[in-house]
């Protein structure tokens, strides 16, 4: 959707291929290593949300004074807000790919993020007091919801492209030396729906806890409104890119909360039948 392309390599000497077939493969388990980090930390954070299965939840570690800990923990937010809405920007990556191959800018941004959550998790202070507990039927519908957060976020990376959000795509294209074009936009499956399912995803995973504690609050509440900040930088790229494509899909689409079709299926049919006529 931006032009950052790599453009298909055709090296002419064996010094020039040999450097290219060494820089391709170099690139590749740069990303293919980063690939795996960020599954490590991908499940890791799934436990620590879940404060369970993980050694430290994000209910755990040493109490702290309650500014010091609030001062720590909006901290590490901002860290890998900065992290992430810096990184993301056209005009940043334009000038980072004259210093890294454009092929490793995504999983290097990738590399990045997981550097900054794994800091947050380790770093990460409790905050006592309990904002909501939950037990049995209700704690259990949460619990699903938390799975569904989780499922609904990975769905879409697959919407769109899994392999170039994680990087990989372009470090293959690379090693393969094929020419690389961004994923084009799309409006199937969940994006037909609303124009942020893994971002949705994400906040139905930070909300849905049966035991709702301070600190998850916190995390919650800063979370969703780093979450509103990103979508809005995004959709004001996507919009300078796509012009009215992306303007029109946003008139049609609701942004986070999926319409609820009104009507039984046969009324439905008739205002369809009355629409037509
Ligand atoms: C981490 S993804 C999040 C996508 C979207 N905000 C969501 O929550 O589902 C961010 C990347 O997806 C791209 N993107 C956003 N909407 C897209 C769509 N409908 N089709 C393809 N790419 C999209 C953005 O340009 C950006 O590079």
């Amino acid at each position: 959707m931006s032009s950052l392309t790599t453009p298909a390599a055709q090296p002419t000497d064996p010094a020039t291929r040999l450097r290219t077939t060494a820089s391709g493969v170099a690139v590749l388990g740069y990303a293919a290593t980063v690939y795996v980090l960020f599954l490590c930390v991908l499940g890791y954070a799934v436990g620590f949300f879940a404060g369970l299965g993980v050694p430290k939840g994000i209910d755990d570690g040493p109490r702290v004074p309650l500014p010091v800990a609030v001062g720590v923990d909006l901290l590490l937010l901002l860290v890998f807000a900065v992290q992430h809405t810096v990184m993301a920007r056209p005009g940043f990556k334009r000038r980072w790919v004259r210093v890294i191959p454009a092929s490793a800018e995504r999983a290097t941004f990738v590399l990045a993020a997981v550097v900054a959550l794994a800091l947050l998790f380790w770093a990460w202070r409790p905050l006592d007091g309990t904002v909501w507990a939950l037990s049995g039927p209700a704690a259990a519908v949460l619990w699903a919801t938390y799975a569904a957060g989780w499922a609904l976020t990975i769905a879409s990376t697959f919407l769109i492209s899994h392999s170039d959000l994680v990087g990989l795509r372009q470090a293959w294209h690379h090693a393969r030396r094929t020419r690389y074009d961004e994923p084009s936009f799309t409006e199937r499956g969940l994006y037909r729906r609303v124009r942020h399912p893994l971002m949705l995803g994400f906040l139905v995973v930070f909300w849905s806890a049966p035991t709702m504690t301070a600190g998850h609050l916190l995390f919650a509440v800063g979370a969703t409104g780093y979450i509103l900040v990103g979508i809005a930088f995004e959709e004001h790229a996507l919009t300078r890119s796509l012009g009215s494509d992306y303007t029109s899909y946003r008139d049609r689409v609701p942004a986070l909360v999926p319409r609820v079709p009104l009507g039984t299926a046969s009324s439905r049919g008739r205002r369809q039948a009355d629409h037509d006529g």
